[in-house]
């Protein structure tokens, strides 16, 4: 005997243009790859969107962009749940999984300003705005005499207080700015070795409950398993640093030949320190383990305060 396979399923997603542009992607995705199948959105707001006057660390970190949708998926309001990878903390939530993960779209930051072409091109004294600490400690690290001011809001907020003057640069992801049609506003891209991205970024990815059984097989039908790889090994890497979102740690890695390729970066939003490692290896679980062990050699400890500097 066969359970009767899903025909309705829902898709649980947060309020802004990026997010419900995410989930709108997957729901397309999905239709295509099971005809038959009817897909909704149940848009929720979440803590982390509510919350904007104070900084993220101090409400509970990323996990609350997550926790009502969970919610959601543990009363049976919704079948899944659409996140930007780089959003989704180190651990799941026990009880939860990720069936798939999307290919991934641009993985790099944009320098975006009105003024300006790059970030070589400011001015000393010149305001950058950005609240994420790992942006904040790659500027400083390149460039010690800019001004860091911080900016948070959703994509077209942070763009709208560009415009208003406020700074005179800010950066944000090439992913979301292409997904929401803003193409036009990167003025150039921030690439490696000089500057990585967030663990993660560019990739979406769902998440479900894991004995979401038949459903979760019809989500893993969306997985994009070169990008699973990748993005294992910089969250890997992550996770090894006790990685939070509250601390800047940037990861990039790309596929050479069989192998995948990772670089890492630990760095200090405050006085620009920084460290490097990079590795190869075909296992994305024991080379992400491996950069965080050379970057801790090369005393990325201290500047995650997990021990006293030496
Ligand atoms: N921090 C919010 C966030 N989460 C995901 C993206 C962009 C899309 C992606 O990285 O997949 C953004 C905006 C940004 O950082 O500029």
């Amino acid at each position: 005997m066969t359970t009767p396979r899903p025909h309705l399923l829902r898709i649980a997603t947060r309020k802004s243009p990026l997010a419900l542009w995410q989930s709108e992607h997957v729901a397309d995705a999905l239709r295509a790859a099971h005809p038959g199948l009817e897909v909704t959105l149940v848009p929720m707001s979440t803590r982390g969107d509510e919350v904007l006057d104070r900084s993220l660390s101090a409400i509970g970190g990323k996990g609350l962009f997550l926790k009502e949708l969970e919610v959601a998926m543990l009363r049976g309001e919704a079948d899944c749940a659409v996140h930007s990878l780089k959003d989704v903390p180190m651990e799941l939530e026990p009880g939860f999984m990720l069936p798939a993960i999307l290919p991934r779209a641009e993985h790099a930051d944009g320098f975006v300003s009105n003024r300006f072409e790059t970030l070589d091109a400011l001015p000393a004294g010149a305001v950058v705005g950005t609240s994420s600490l790992r942006r904040q400690a790659q500027v400083r690290a390149l460039r010690p005499d800019l001004v860091l001011r911080d900016l948070r809001g959703n994509v077209n907020t942070r763009l709208a207080k560009l415009d208003a003057g406020e700074y005179d640069a800010i950066i944000l992801a090439c992913a979301g700015l292409e997904r929401l049609g803003l193409e036009a506003r990167i003025r150039s891209r921030l690439t490696a070795p000089q500057w990585l991205p967030a663990p993660a970024q560019g990739a979406i990815a769902i998440e479900c409950r894991d004995d979401a059984g038949d459903m979760a097989a019809l989500l893993a039908a969306l997985d994009h398993a070169p990008t699973r790889r990748c993005v294992e090994a910089e969250r890997a890497m992550n996770r090894a640093l006790h990685g939070s979102c509250h601390v800047p740690v940037a990861a990039l890695a790309s596929e050479r030949g069989d192998a995948l390729f990772l670089q890492g970066m630990v760095g200090s939003a405050s006085d620009g320190r920084a460290v490097r490692a990079e590795g190869e290896g075909a296992d994305p679980e024991s080379l992400g383990r491996r950069v965080a062990e050379q970057l801790l050699e090369q005393g990325a400890g201290p500047l995650l305060g997990i021990e006293p500097p030496a």
